[in-house]
């Protein structure tokens, strides 16, 4: 009798996983044996007290910063190994929502939005527009806003054209530095449920740093906390609360935690 194949289980994808990471600038050693693993199709949420590297670490991550050691995976490669060229490419993968929005000033909405198609798609300029209106329409812009100057524009609409342009290229991971920083309650709960609803319905994996509380507990699925240098704790930001690390304890127990926690947003489901 022939035995039946065992069963293979796929094995689980990560669009991102960071092993022994260090990154310093002089004697200063900001990350030493960072280790971090981001599931695919999830939304990971990045924290730490001010000056623990959120920055350094999404700028070694984005290929800007050259680590001083350790391995960062995208997409299954070691970015800190690649040519400049296969970095690019590499880069066409991911998107990037900037804290500023980061938008040309000179350059209307639409134009804006299809930075990156002029610079990785060969598209006619109908067809470039066509995408542009489609990425603004997903971002949640009335598509009347396409000619208009960021100069024009709301925070909110600054934001969701920074998070249009981010989305052009149709990426697998999408990286957001303080997303909601800078607009209402309102605003800000409503770019939350636009993230999360984008991550669930194009199984896209997201990145965020940020401070803010009510998104925390609104939409990760995973709250990494950066602290001592490294990772020091990794879960959903229920488990998190009852974490005893001194930092962790206080985010999650403070005033500002336990308000978060009260306003009933604590299921990212
Ligand atoms: N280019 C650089 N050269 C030298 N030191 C740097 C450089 N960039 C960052 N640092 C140092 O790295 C450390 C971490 O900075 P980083 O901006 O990543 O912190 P952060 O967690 O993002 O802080 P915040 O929440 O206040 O924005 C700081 O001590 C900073 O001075």
């Amino acid at each position: 009798m022939t035995e039946a194949p065992a069963p293979v289980s796929a094995p689980p994808t990560h669009p991102l996983v960071i092993e022994g990471l260090r990154n310093q600038f002089g004697a200063n050693i900001v990350h030493d044996n960072l280790d971090l693993t981001v599931d695919r199709g999830k939304v990971m949420g990045v924290v730490g007290g001010s000056g623990t590297g959120k920055t350094v670490l999404l700028n070694s991550i984005l290929g800007l910063q050259k680590p001083s050691k350790g391995a960062i995976h995208l997409f299954g490669k070691d970015i800190t190994k690649l040519s400049e060229k296969q970095l690019r490419l590499t880069q066409s993968r991911f998107g990037v929502l900037f804290q500023s929005g980061a938008l040309f000033s000179a350059l209307s909405v639409i134009e804006n939005v299809c930075v990156p198609l002029t610079e990785y798609a060969k598209l006619k300029p109908a067809q470039m527009r066509e995408v542009g209106l489609m990425k603004m329409a997903l971002a949640g812009l009335p598509l009347d806003a396409a000619d208009k100057r960021p100069s024009e524009l709301s925070g909110g609409m600054i934001k969701r054209t920074a998070l249009a342009r981010a989305l052009v290229l149709d990426p697998e991971l999408l990286f957001l530095d303080e997303p909601t920083a800078g607009l209402d309650p309102i605003g800000a709960a409503a770019f939350d449920a636009l993230i999360r609803e984008l991550s669930d319905s194009l199984n896209l994996t997201v990145f965020m740093i940020t401070h803010d509380l009510d998104s925390l507990y609104a939409i990760c699925d995973e709250v990494a906390v950066l602290a001592d240098k490294r990772v020091v704790a990794q879960a959903p930001p229920k488990v998190l609360e009852q974490s005893d690390h001194p930092w962790i304890h206080e985010y999650f127990n403070g005033p500002r935690g336990r308000s978060s926690q009260s306003r009933g947003t604590g299921d990212a489901s």
